[in-house]
């Protein structure tokens, strides 16, 4: 059973103006799947429509029946009068998590993040990544089946991005799907199973980085090299 089908056959900011058509791939339980593509190719566009974010859009988004989702935008999006500490109570009241279980799981990813200094603090005080690594707690503590990350990299810290990687392989084995937009291709290449390649709107390529490489007709080239190659042609 898939988590996530997704079938999007048009959607767009402005009612007959769509940027981006025919985009179709499915999300697997302890699958990590990349969504890449140059800037404005339609990758975030993707993600807003699968989140129900866009009014104008045909086709089908089908989450599996009792899969939970956490989305994780480019942008953090948090409470300005809330502390970390209150958004982590808020979250656990909305998913229904019991104290204790709350507590345990935020003292492990606060301390592994090295995040639990500044738990009493306002989060619009936070720098960028100390807000980036928040938002992925926050997320992470909800234990969902599936991820949406949009550009999960920027940001953060060389640690920090190896202890992401390394909670998020463990939510893999859980059985999570992770759906995750980036620019950062070799760890992408590192990382994901499947790959998305979205450019002016439409799915260039998809599949494992050999099938990737079969449809570049590149037998041995990198993610990266598949990238420009797909990126670079003219249509
Ligand atoms: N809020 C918006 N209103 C109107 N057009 C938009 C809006 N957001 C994006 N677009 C347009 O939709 C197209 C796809 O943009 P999108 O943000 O999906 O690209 P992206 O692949 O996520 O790019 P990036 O790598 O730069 O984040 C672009 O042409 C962009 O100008």
């Amino acid at each position: 059973m898939n988590l996530l089908d997704v079938k999007i056959d048009q959607a767009g900011y402005e009612s007959g103006k769509p940027v981006i058509n025919d985009i179709k791939f499915d999300l697997n339980p302890g699958e990590m799947v990349g969504v890449i593509g140059p800037n404005g190719a339609g990758k975030s566009t993707t993600i807003k429509t699968i989140l129900g974010l866009i009014e104008n859009w045909k086709g089908r988004v089908a989450f599996s029946e009792k899969s939970r989702y956490s989305y994780i935008p480019e942008r953090p999006i948090f409470y300005d009068e809330l502390t970390f500490k209150e958004h982590i109570d808020f979250i656990g009241a909305v998913e229904g998590i019991e104290d204790s279980i709350l507590e345990a799981r935020a003292a492990e990813y606060l301390k592994t993040f090295q995040m639990d200094g500044h738990i009493h603090e306002m989060m619009t005080t936070y720098s960028k990544g100390m807000q980036q690594k928040a938002l992925l707690i926050l997320a992470l503590i909800t234990k969902p089946e599936v991820y949406i990350i949009d550009e999960p990299f920027i940001g953060l810290d060389p640690d920090a991005m190896k202890i992401l990687l390394s909670f998020l392989e463990k939510e893999q084995l859980r059985g999570a799907g992770i759906l995750m937009s980036t620019h950062v291709l070799d760890t992408a290449e590192r990382v994901c199973d499947r790959f998305i390649m979205i450019k002016n709107g439409q799915l260039k390529a998809d599949g494992t980085l050999t099938e990737i490489r079969k449809q570049c007709s590149m037998p041995k080239a990198t993610l990266y090299e598949c990238y420009h190659s797909i990126a670079g042609e003219q249509k």
